[in-house]
């Protein structure tokens, strides 16, 4: 809204007055002369400058625009300073010839031609654009601000139609019914937004000239809005999700002063927002340093700094960033993750790893390293027995890679679009793994189905197969001859297409003449038996096997150790193996540990002292006496992992009565085995 004073309400300051009054942006108000008081005035004053002044004074606000229309200079000049930021003199003949267009029949172009740089002074001193239109609908008249607006001159715009300028110009519909339109949003095609007041031009007699609309470029204003509407969108947003975050956020000011907290923080420290917020940042710890301050002082991110939070003094990991802005630093956030939680979800990982390995053949052909003849002899075999439909049995030490030879003949079969699941026949007491293999109808309907069913069209690796109780040996037997079976509690035969491949490290021969392993099962599995040498008996491999592993464990272990050296390898190839490729892994995995970050080549120094073995003679009690003095530990270690052997050795590898013999549960004897790297993880 402009503040228009027009000093001098005669004839011509009436006929501008009326003019204005039609807009409402433009607020009119008059000052007469007393003596040439017009009709509809009714302020009065004399002439007196003071008069005025004391009217502006009473108005309490500042004009935008006078227009003098008595012609009396003096008075003008005195006044256009006066509380006022733009001021028009318009001499009284242009007043006169307003006055008369609204009263008279003269078109106001015609009329304002006579008089157009004291028009244009008065037009263009107005910050809003105004387009004049003739009955025609053909421009007339613009004046300055309308062409900056409409980014276009003067001459590209008078004589052409209204709407040729403006598409959507709702001018000629003004005229059409003659009554005005107050502040209209409008788009214009150049992209500005604008807000018109469109109004018919009547004479008293109701005659009509044409319209003419007074419009304000707010696109400014608009996008402003916008960019306001947008950021406090992304501000709501923001904020949403940071409350809702399962991660626990913290954000501090560059003073280290608590700005922000979420319910996930709370809930973690035990510490709401009045504990926090305005608090400094060392307020919620309670062991270890401020991260927050560190971030502070260095503006460098911090990641993965263990401490304790809270009053619970709860276990966290801690990853904080510096907030900067153009470079600024404004602050610092943490993310706050509770340990006891990523604990359980490694946990949860851990199991649901297991599980999906007992599902999915990971290994083809491709990922055994065969280099020794016995070894690519081996594999050969096994090709010719992914081919076929027949029972395989893999024979062969702990740690040989009986498994992985299992996963890539179903990954090599016609049936590796369907599952491999394997079971380990030792980790199980009897009567579960009864269940587990050939279900159980007594249990809910969904765990009804045994693993024969799920594996059915794949292929079901029995690991371990010479721990089978004699009874389940006959009920695999009846499988594998009849393509079906019976759930445990069940009656009704249920037909399975599974190809079985078993696996074992004990001497079946000998298992089965003392009556624990069933001979028709024997020579039923032993159709296709594919012999795996133990490491110690293939050397060959042990180089390529090293530089394979180390590949694996530099992705295990984020490292990139790029090979042993050549002593090293000498002594690992002297070395004999008893857990096998298992056990060379493991000691990599050791001697890789122990190296330095800029170390690239496994030196002798980083493996582990690596003892020959001789199971055959080793007589425990009668040893030779050391005479180095080694710590207690290690020598009950070294005892306990003979003793295992010794014992595992005289039970023809049967870790069941192993077990028994050693007085101690079978889980626990793969306890033992795997420490001493001994034979495979205990399946649960
Ligand atoms: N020829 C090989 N090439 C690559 N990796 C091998 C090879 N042989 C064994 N491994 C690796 O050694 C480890 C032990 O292999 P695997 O589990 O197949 O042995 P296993 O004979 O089934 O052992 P167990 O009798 O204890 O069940 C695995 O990590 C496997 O990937």
């Amino acid at each position: 809204m402009q503040n228009v004073l027009i000093v001098g309400a005669g004839q011509g300051g009436t006929a501008i007055l009326k003019l204005f009054e039609q807009t409402d942006m433009i607020n009119v108000q008059a000052v007469a002369d007393i003596n040439q008081l017009a009709p509809g005035i009714e302020l009065a004053a004399n002439k007196s400058i003071n008069t005025y002044e004391s009217y502006i004074d009473a108005l309490n606000e500042p004009i935008d625009i006078i227009v003098e229309t008595t012609g009396k200079e003096e008075v003008f000049n005195d006044l256009k300073n006066y509380k006022t930021r733009r001021s028009v003199l318009i001499p009284g003949t242009v007043a006169h010839v307003i006055y008369n267009l609204l009263n008279e029949k003269e078109s106001l172009l015609d009329q304002l031609k006579k008089e157009t740089d004291s028009r244009d002074l008065l037009l263009n001193s107005i910050h809003d654009g105004m387009i004049v239109i003739d009955l025609d609908h053909n421009i007339t008249y613009v004046n300055e601000a309308a062409e900056n607006i409409l980014n276009l001159n003067r001459d590209e715009m008078v004589g052409h139609l209204v709407t040729e300028i403006i598409s959507d110009s709702h001018l000629p519909n003004v005229m059409k019914t003659r009554k005005k339109e107050l502040n209209q949003p409008l788009n214009l095609s150049n992209g500005k937004r604008i807000i018109t007041t469109r109004i018919p031009l009547v004479t008293e007699q109701g005659e009509l000239l044409g319209a003419f609309a007074v419009f304000k470029d707010i696109t400014e204003v608009v996008e402003l809005a916008e960019e306001i509407t947008d950021l406090k969108n992304i501000q709501n947003m923001l904020e949403a999700i940071i409350q809702s975050s399962e991660e626990a956020i913290s954000v501090v000011d560059e003073y280290g002063r608590g700005l922000l907290i979420n319910p996930a923080y709370t809930k973690i420290t035990g510490l709401k927002e009045s504990e926090i917020i305005g608090k400094p940042a060392t307020a919620d710890i309670s062991e270890g340093e401020s991260m927050h301050m560190q971030v502070l002082e260095t503006r460098r991110p911090v990641r993965g700094a263990r401490m304790k939070v809270g009053p619970l003094k709860r276990d966290v990991l801690v990853n904080a960033a510096p907030i900067l802005v153009d470079g600024v630093l404004k602050g610092s956030v943490a993310i706050i993750h509770d340990l006891s939680e990523i604990e359980s979800l490694t946990s949860e990982l851990k199991k649901a790893r297991q599980i999906i390995r007992n599902l999915e053949a990971k290994y083809t052909f491709d990922d055994i390293i065969a280099q020794s003849t016995e070894m690519k002899l081996t594999l050969e075999q096994a090709k010719v027995g992914a081919k076929t439909p027949v029972t395989v049995l893999l024979r062969g030490e702990s740690g040989t890679g009986k498994e992985l030879i299992a996963h890539a003949i179903h990954n090599e079969s016609d049936r590796k679009h369907y599952k491999f699941i394997r079971v380990n026949c030792a980790s199980m007491e009897e009567e579960a793994l009864e269940k587990a293999l050939f279900g159980d109808e007594t249990g809910p309907p969904e765990k009804q189905k045994g693993l024969f069913e799920e594996a059915n069209n794949g292929s079901l690796f029995l690991d371990e197969i010479g721990d089978l109780s004699v009874d389940l040996q006959a009920r695999v037997l009846h499988v594998l001859e009849n393509q079906e079976i019976i759930r445990v509690g069940g009656r009704k035969p249920i037909p399975v297409n599974v190809r079985v491949i078993a696996a074992t490290n004990v001497n079946l021969e000998r298992a089965m003449m003392e009556k624990e392993f069933r001979e028709d099962l024997f020579y039923r599995l032993n159709r296709l038996p594919i012999m795996i040498a133990p490491l110690r008996e293939r050397t060959d491999d042990i180089e390529p096997l090293t530089q394979h592993l180390i590949t694996k464990l530099n992705e295990d272990y984020g490292r990139n150790v790029k090979g042993v050296n050549v002593k090293a390898l000498g002594i690992l190839k002297e070395y004999d193996f008893p857990g096998n490729v298992r056990e060379l892994e493991n000691i990599l995995g050791r001697a890789i540990i122990s190296m330095e970050q800029n170390e690239s080549y496994i030196k002798d120094k980083h493996l582990p002292s690596l003892r020959k073995h001789s199971f055959k003679d080793l007589d425990l009690f009668n040893e030779p006496v050391s005479t180095e003095v080694i710590p207690l530990q290690d020598a009950l270690d070294e005892f306990e992992k003979q003793l295992i052997l010794e014992t595992l050795e005289k039970n023809n590898y049967i870790k069941s009565k192993t077990a028994k013999q050693l007085n101690i549960s079978l889980r626990n004897l793969y306890y033992k085995m795997e420490k001493h790297n001994l034979g495979k993880d205990v399946q649960s």
